[in-house]
């Protein structure tokens, strides 16, 4: 049977070199099964302008690229994606601009996506439709097509009470009920969900929600990463030598890092601060402790992401400026984008790694680490998703700056044994999550439900 792919993003990255593979959660866990199947990925459109073919030459996947005006583009993506469901269910209520040109980008934008699938279905086809961008699309396309719908949400879906707040929260709820069955990473947004679907009048039984004759499965299918590719980087002697010469780099006893895209949701201020209150409240540290942030440039249209960097240039500044000596470098800030083999060299350089969004659909990064590193300590925010799966971690609230410095403390202090105790037992949860398994066991569902 065929699969069609829908996601905003494709799962390329254009190159000097042409179209390769993405990294990331998405591409990873759907590519595979996508070749397997010789199917085809539908998304927005990137590369029209810039002359280049579609799809890689080896590759078996198709890409269809639904073009969207410039405008509808800004509406439906840097607009009501990103300034409206964005904040809204990362609970940033204050970000949240209730406009309604916005909803109207957003409705044309995902009928564009309706009609690109409907001309590439073919008899017998499922259809996978991924995330807030496309809440609306299993609807309309059970309104064209006879297929099987699945949809994965892969942000956190809020509390029911906040989800209200949208004026088109019944729209959106409708239209993702369109799919036969809906995942989402843990069971709380599970949770979440029915509770809103019950609250817009829907008949809700145990996980399913029941849609005129139809029964909706509600799944929590948790995302992991590979852990193949994870583990070879964590033995290949050239990504050894990178690590060497980063902690050389680092030039302290200890490394402390943070890799994130620049996304207020990922709690890169609030982590800086807490790594200014450890060294004014643990001053033994001074000279003895590195902190390496890594902050990916993201959505630089909207203007919430470039009024971050700003802010976070300056505490950046304010803490080089309090604490930098001749013979120490308190902190480095590093305001690129890595392939994940260079990030692998980071995770084995580094003795802790600082994960704390404020809020966050899974985070894929923590389980990079715990799986890569060979002693290093997680500290980890208990309000990721990850942190329902990762209990061995050191769980810290991320607004509690007084706590993360004293998990700090404590994670430079965790004797040997500890830490491998509680690193093997992350490696083996991470095991038991593996991305390969993911699409095949959501798939099976959908397609055996
Ligand atoms: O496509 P962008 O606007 O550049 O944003 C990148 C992706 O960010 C979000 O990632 C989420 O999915 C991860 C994998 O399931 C999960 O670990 C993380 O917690 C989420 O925030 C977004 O959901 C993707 O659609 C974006 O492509
Ligand atoms: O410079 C970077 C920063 C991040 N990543 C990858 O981007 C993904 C980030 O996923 P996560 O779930 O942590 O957060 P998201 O950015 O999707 O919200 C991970 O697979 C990282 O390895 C990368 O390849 N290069």
């Amino acid at each position: 049977m065929g699969l069609i792919i829908v996601a905003n993003r494709a799962p390329f990255r254009l190159t000097p070199e042409g179209l390769v593979p993405a990294v990331g959660g998405l591409a990873t866990a759907l590519l595979p099964v996508l070749e397997r199947r010789h199917g085809v990925w539908v998304a927005a459109g990137e590369w029209r302008e810039k002359g280049q073919a579609a799809t890689p030459r080896e590759s078996q996947v198709r890409l269809e690229q639904v073009f969207l005006p410039e405008k509808e583009w800004q509406g439906y993506y840097g607009g009501f994606s990103n300034r409206v469901l964005w904040p809204l269910c990362h609970y940033f209520l204050e970000r949240v601009e209730l406009r309604r040109d916005f909803y109207q980008d957003y409705q044309r934008a995902n009928r564009r996506f309706a009609e690109r699938v409907a001309q590439v279905f073919r008899e017998g086809d499922t259809v996978f439709v991924q995330d807030y961008h496309l809440l609306l699309l299993p609807r309309l396309l059970r309104e064209r097509i006879p297929a099987k719908i699945g949809f994965f949400f892969h942000i956190p879906w809020p509390s029911s009470g906040v989800f209200r707040i949208l004026p088109w929260g019944r729209a959106l709820v409708e239209g993702v009920l369109g799919a036969d069955l809906i995942g989402f990473h843990t069971p709380e947004y599970v949770e979440n969900f029915l509770r809103t679907a019950a609250y817009y009048g829907y008949q809700v039984e145990e996980n399913r929600v029941r849609v005129g004759e139809r029964w909706v499965r509600v799944e929590a299918h948790p995302l992991g990463i590979d852990t193949g590719r994870f583990g070879e980087l964590a033995q290949d002697p050239h990504i050894g030598l990178h690590a060497r010469a980063l902690k050389r780099l680092a030039g302290a006893e200890r490394l402390i890092l943070g890799v994130d895209r620049l996304d207020y949701t990922k709690g890169i201020l609030e982590r800086l601060l807490a790594y200014e209150r450890l060294l004014q409240s643990y001053p033994q540290w001074r000279g003895r402790v590195a902190f390496f942030q890594i902050a990916t440039p993201s959505r630089t249209s909207v203007h919430a992401y470039r009024e971050l960097k700003r802010r976070v240039d300056e505490v950046v500044g304010r803490i080089m400026g309090s604490f930098l000596r001749e013979d120490w470098v308190p902190l480095r800030y590093f305001y690129q984008t890595y392939t994940q083999e260079e990030l692998a060299a980071f995770y084995r350089a580094a003795d802790v790694a600082l994960i704390t969004p404020l809020r966050d659909g899974m985070n894929l990064v923590a389980m990079e680490y715990a799986y890569t590193t060979e002693d290093g300590v997680l500290v980890l925010s208990n309000l990721a998703g990850a942190a329902e799966y990762l209990k061995e971690a050191l769980l810290v609230n991320p607004y509690d700056l007084d706590g993360m410095a004293q998990a700090l403390d404590r994670a430079l202090r965790m004797p040997g044994g500890e830490r491998r105790e509680r690193l093997s037992a992350l490696k083996a949860r991470i095991e038991a999550l593996d991305v390969q398994g993911w699409a095949e066991r959501f798939l099976a569902s959908l397609e055996e439900g």
